[in-house]
């Protein structure tokens, strides 16, 4: 971190490493107040690279994922954590639980925990690790930036794969070698600049339907994603650069539920399984789609969530298709507080939304992974 430090400049540098008397008129920056370089996606990866068995479990979660979303594993992913992270030391606690459930569970649930390091808000509020570590209006940008993938390659090196929200289009350069599932929110799902960028991102990507409850915007995400795009971007050194990409062919839906209500229900989610359907996706298209129990399907109340969770687990008990995961927002401690400095805080409870506590979460990943052992029997028994 010391050397990243040095490589600040100043603020009022206007001349933005152009050579000669090339410098910038004064119609832009009219309003900017300071632009701080940090360094590029390079140095990050230098100095916290992953080793080989950190690569292996992003290579073999990545890939199980896939079989799950192309029907080749018939096991649940779930998509399980916190809303998002502010405290690393708390998230690896968190971490390492999730890896002692998953062992139990390996023949039946596929957990990948959330590390959400940037969140999209409503109208303003903390904005993520990444853009205020300190949790003080500091803004250490370069720092959060350390700490998210200090935190990604430390979740990883206890074996547990990682899920994010791709949010801000430089980041993934930062840190996605770390990551198994990347999601794209309600709040972008219909930007051509986040369809762009899952369209090279290396490992499958999710979207949610928009806050409106709009999910044809995501199945055309979906569309979008699945084929070739070239663009503006940055390279690992920080280069500005026209990216082409090959399109991902394992994007899918997330039904968050809205702003009209939940849409959990086996006819909201037969409704968007036609939808994916009609969408002429087939050749890539996934066997079902992924159920949010938080958000607009819970009204961001922990307890509604719990019961969402509970419900769905009866529905894949008693065979229903379709449904191939389940995202839950849980943290150690269950509720929410209001963003403080840490030592203000209570260690392991969210300071964004609402999560279900660590004794909730447990009981229902178990109750999942017995309701999808009950969803095998039906299965072998239609044949
Ligand atoms: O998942 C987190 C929140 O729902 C999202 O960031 C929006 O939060 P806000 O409506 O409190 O801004
Ligand atoms: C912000 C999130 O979700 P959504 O985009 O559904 O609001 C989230 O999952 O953290």
């Amino acid at each position: 971190m010391q050397d990243a430090q040095q490589t600040d400049r100043s603020p009022h540098d206007r001349s933005y490493g152009l050579s000669g008397s090339a410098v910038y008129p004064e119609t832009v920056d009219v309003h900017i107040r300071q632009l701080d370089p940090i360094p590029a996606p390079r140095y990050f990866i230098e100095k916290l690279p992953l080793d080989p068995d950190q690569i292996q479990v992003v290579m073999r979660s990545r890939q199980a994922i896939r079989d799950i979303l192309h029907g080749q594993d018939d096991r649940l992913l779930v998509i399980v954590g916190p809303c998002s992270i502010h405290d690393p030391q708390a998230a690896m606690e968190y971490a390492g639980r999730l890896s002692q459930v998953q062992k139990d569970l390996e023949d039946s649930v596929l957990l990948v925990m959330r590390a959400y390091f940037e969140k999209p808000r409503t109208r303003a509020g903390w904005k993520g690790l990444i853009n205020d570590p300190d949790l003080n209006g500091s803004y250490d940008i370069c720092k959060g930036m350390w700490l998210a993938r200090k935190t990604l390659t430390s979740i990883v090196a206890l074996g547990v794969p990682t899920a994010t929200e791709w949010l801000d289009p430089i980041t993934p350069q930062y840190f996605s070698d770390a990551v198994s599932w990347g999601a794209i929110g309600a709040r972008n799902t219909e930007s051509q600049v986040h369809r762009e960028l899952a369209s090279g991102l290396s490992m499958p990507v999710g979207f949610k339907n928009a806050t409106d409850g709009n999910v044809q915007a995501a199945v055309d995400s979906c569309y979008a994603s699945a084929f070739e795009h070239r663009f503006l971007s940055i390279n690992l050194d920080g280069q500005v650069i026209s990216a082409q990409t090959k399109g991902n062919p394992d994007c899918h839906l997330i039904l968050r539920g809205s702003s009209q209500g939940p849409n959990y229900s086996k006819s909201a989610v037969q409704k968007a399984l036609a939808e994916l359907q009609s969408s002429q996706l087939q050749e890539h298209s996934s066997e079902g789609l992924l159920i949010d129990a938080a958000h607009g399907n819970s009204g961001k109340d922990e307890q509604v969530e719990a019961q969402v969770v509970e419900e769905l687990a009866q529905r894949l008990a008693s065979g229903e298709k379709g449904i191939l995961g389940i995202m839950m927002e849980s943290f150690l401690v269950g509720g929410k507080q209001s963003p403080a400095p840490l030592e203000e805080l209570v260690y392991g409870k969210s300071i964004t939304d609402s999560c279900m506590s660590w004794e909730t979460t447990r009981e229902l990943l178990y109750n999942l992974a017995d309701a999808v052992r009950l969803r095998r029997l039906h299965n072998t028994q239609g044949e």
